[in-house]
């Protein structure tokens, strides 16, 4: 016989215990956060993380292609404006924000466009995250999405963090992990209720659990990636290639 189902609030709080598998928790983000980075290492994680940023729209227009209820489409494509950016609007988008965080660093926004620094394994970690949304039921995909619970914490500690350990950074460069402080926790608000409402058995709820740790699986893999190349020295055919390798597109 199948299980109950947990309460809604019992299942929220083991959504949030999956808090103690966020890359907050990963060496290479606790050094950053420690003013244990040097220059070349932020710069390698600003210019690998664009590509997540990059990407995090195409993910949010698959999850739209796939979900059939007008209500939902219509919260859910705030993400896309909130990265893109409105026509007209004087706010940044956060791929722009993040591009000049990219230059507050010291990187080249066009060098930082034509993925100089980008690393296989990066990309392969963002785009089983893409693929992911692209092959799943949209509640499914929308369910991946909440490390977004777990991120106002890490952009909060940036933004306490960073100046001071990292003053050679440009401040305006900052302005991204301010941004996100609330779109993020709006758009937690909504995935937590499609995935609350939706993962309503027993073995649903377990499924929500383990797509949730697919998800902190994709940001930590992000982060070893990023580890071994601009931590241990080891970037992607070291010894064989002058410069930085990589497959272009194919995603
Ligand atoms: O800097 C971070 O550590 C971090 C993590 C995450 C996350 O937890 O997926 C997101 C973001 N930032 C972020 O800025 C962002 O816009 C975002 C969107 C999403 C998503 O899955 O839809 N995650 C994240």
């Amino acid at each position: 016989m199948s299980q109950q189902p947990w309460s809604r609030e019992e299942f929220e709080q083991k959504l949030r215990d999956k808090g103690q598998y966020y890359h907050i928790h990963h060496p290479f983000h606790q050094a950053m956060n420690k003013g244990e980075c040097t220059k070349e290492q932020i710069q390698g994680w600003v210019a690998n993380r664009f590509f997540y940023q990059m990407c995090i729209p195409i993910k949010d227009a698959a999850i739209l292609a796939n979900c059939p209820d007008m209500e939902t489409r219509r919260k859910w494509i705030q993400r896309i404006l909130d990265h893109d950016g409105e026509e007209g609007d004087p706010r940044l988008g956060g791929i722009e924000a993040w591009l000049r965080l990219g230059e507050a660093v010291g990187l080249d926004r066009q060098d930082i466009l034509d993925e100089k620094l980008l690393l296989p394994g990066v990309k392969f970690a963002v785009g089983a995250y893409v693929n992911f949304a692209r092959r799943a039921t949209w509640e499914e995909a929308a369910c991946s999405s909440l490390t977004e619970m777990f991120a106002p914490e890490i952009h909060q500690s940036r933004l306490d963090t960073w100046p001071e350990h990292y003053p050679w950074i440009n401040q305006e460069g900052f302005s991204y992990f301010q941004m996100r402080l609330s779109q993020a926790r709006r758009d937690v608000e909504h995935g937590l209720a499609i995935t609350l409402d939706h993962f309503n058995t027993r073995e649903l709820q377990e499924k929500a659990l383990n797509i949730l740790q697919f998800k902190l699986d994709v940001l930590w893999s992000l982060a070893d990636a990023i580890t071994l190349a601009f931590e241990f020295n080891r970037k992607p055919f070291h010894g064989l290639a002058d410069q930085q390798i990589c497959h272009k597109g194919l995603m």
